[in-house]
């Protein structure tokens, strides 16, 4: 199952910033991770904005919800979840 999810990161001002450091790395490690498995299928950068875009393609609403939620940046992140499916008029397949 294809999802839209837009992701807002609000690190507080005044936060420990090795700690958010390491947060970001972790962060970059576990999208490669799921970008490399076809789970994170795309990710734009909101202009402007510490915010992305993301589509991930997942086998069901309680997988993405165990994904999203142990990302290492999910305490720090507000997001907005949209389902997807193929529209009938997608030259791709793979749009499921
Ligand atoms: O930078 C972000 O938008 C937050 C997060 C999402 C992927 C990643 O590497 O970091």
């Amino acid at each position: 199952m294809l999802f839209m999810v837009e992701m807002d990161v609000n690190i507080p001002l005044g936060f420990d910033a090795d700690e958010a450091a390491r947060l970001k790395a972790a962060e970059k490690a576990r999208f490669q991770e799921l970008q490399a498995a076809g789970t994170w299928r795309h990710i734009w950068r909101v202009v402007g904005r510490y915010a992305n875009v993301s589509i991930f393609d997942v086998a069901d609403n309680a997988a993405l919800h165990d994904l999203l939620t142990t990302l290492p940046l999910f305490p720090f992140m507000t997001m907005r979840v949209t389902a997807l499916c193929r529209h009938p008029s997608s030259a791709h397949d793979d749009d499921r």
